[in-house]
């Protein structure tokens, strides 16, 4: 593992929740241990294309960055069609399997707390063509369930929340939805009625002045992409997706044309890719990196050494919250993706599939763990 050493935990996420105007930075918000019930809280193409902010001069590079957020698409190919095994295991050996090594995993948490982030689509949903139809596979939700009753768990999404809580349905998680600009901790009776009732038990939303403009935008992208035949919007309450996989690659050089005229209207937008979708959202400083600070500052381990974060993610926004892990020296990355992608991440897994069964192993080991502590 390539950083299994603890350094001391800036405070960084209470700073950057005071930066974008945090009621209560430093706050343990949620409280510790987590509740059993009820208790309120992914080579150059590659690069170019992390982002496509507005102005940058990609226009030539964007069709190209477009087909590179497919890893089934031409990169993938390509390496198939020249055999390029090598730079496969090269990679593995960079990015090795959380499965293959779970025992370094394991022993990295040694005298820690656990705590886990998961990215949804992905990661706990495969991949498809309809984002309405990204459903969960039941077995996967009772992983998700068991992981959290041994370890506070989080969802770490670009949908919006609600959204993401439809196809999750576990009330006991912790959830930052819309790239954590929207965080909410378990169901609680006691926080519910502390809620004023249009915000039960809502902890953080740092772009709440952005809602009418990502409304404007949202209207403005489906009225210009309504002419290209797949191209489909979605509101993801305080960032907007337009999505591209079931666009002819004829047209993807319009339709990226057309979001960069649309998001031009609006300079305090940004825009950015992720797999076969553009995401528009606010230019404020905030991602999945600050809402997994920000998740650890609420548990109340703003400055524990004695904390292990795992967080599992397929896409390029969750490449924020590897580079928390890294730059804090503490945690566990894991990437999951069956090809060869440039990440922060440690490790990695191929598929959903791999995420229930390291999940799993978790749980098992934990409890074997405990066991053997009672003994
Ligand atoms: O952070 P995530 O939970 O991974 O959300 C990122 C985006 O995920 C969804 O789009 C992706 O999954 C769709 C369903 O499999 C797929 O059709 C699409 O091509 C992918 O980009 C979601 O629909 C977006 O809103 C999220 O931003």
């Amino acid at each position: 593992m390539a950083k299994a050493s603890v350094v001391v935990p800036e405070q960084v996420g209470a700073a950057a929740a005071a930066q974008v105007g945090c009621p209560c930075p430093g706050t343990t918000l949620f409280p510790y241990p987590p509740p059993r019930a009820g208790i309120a809280v992914r080579r150059k193409c590659l690069q170019a294309a992390q982002q496509l902010e507005l102005g940058a001069g990609l226009r030539g590079g964007w069709v190209e960055s477009m087909r590179a957020s497919s890893p089934t698409h031409a990169k993938a190919a390509a390496a198939l069609a020249a055999g390029v095994d090598e730079e496969h295991a090269a990679w593995m050996a960079r990015h090795p399997s959380a499965l293959g090594e779970f025992e370094k995993v394991v022993a990295a948490s040694k005298g820690k707390q656990i705590v886990m982030f998961l990215d949804y689509d992905g990661t706990l949903s495969p991949i498809v063509d309809d984002p309405d139809a990204a459903f969960m596979s039941e077995t996967m939700r009772m992983a998700v369930r068991s992981v959290a009753k041994h370890f506070p768990t989080a969802i770490v999404s670009g949908r919006c929340r609600d959204k993401v809580f439809e196809f999750v349905k576990l009330a006991e998680l912790y959830y930052a939805g819309s790239h954590g600009m929207d965080i909410k901790g378990p169901a609680s009776r006691h926080a519910a009625a502390k809620s004023p009732p249009h915000n039960k038990g809502v902890l953080f939303q740092p772009a709440s002045e952005f809602l009418p403009m990502i409304e404007q935008v949202h209207q403005r992208l489906e009225q210009a992409t309504s002419s290209i035949p797949g191209a489909k919007v979605e509101n993801n309450k305080f960032c907007v997706s337009v999505h591209f996989r079931c666009v002819d690659e004829k047209s993807w050089g319009a339709l990226a044309e057309t979001v960069r005229r649309v998001v031009r209207e609006f300079p305090r937008l940004r825009l950015s890719q992720g797999r076969m979708v553009f995401e528009v959202r606010p230019t404020i400083k905030w991602d999945k990196g600050k809402a997994l600070e920000f998740l650890l500052d609420s548990l109340g381990f703003a400055d524990c050494r004695d904390v292990l974060p795992v967080y599992i993610g397929d896409d390029r926004t969750d490449e924020d919250a590897f580079k928390v892990l890294r730059r804090r020296g503490q945690g566990v990355g894991i990437l999951v993706s069956k090809h060869p992608k440039e990440t922060s991440a440690s490790f990695s897994l191929q598929e959903p599939a791999e995420v229930m069964e390291f999940l799993l192993r978790l749980v098992e080991w934990n409890r074997l763990s405990r066991t053997r502590l009672r003994l």
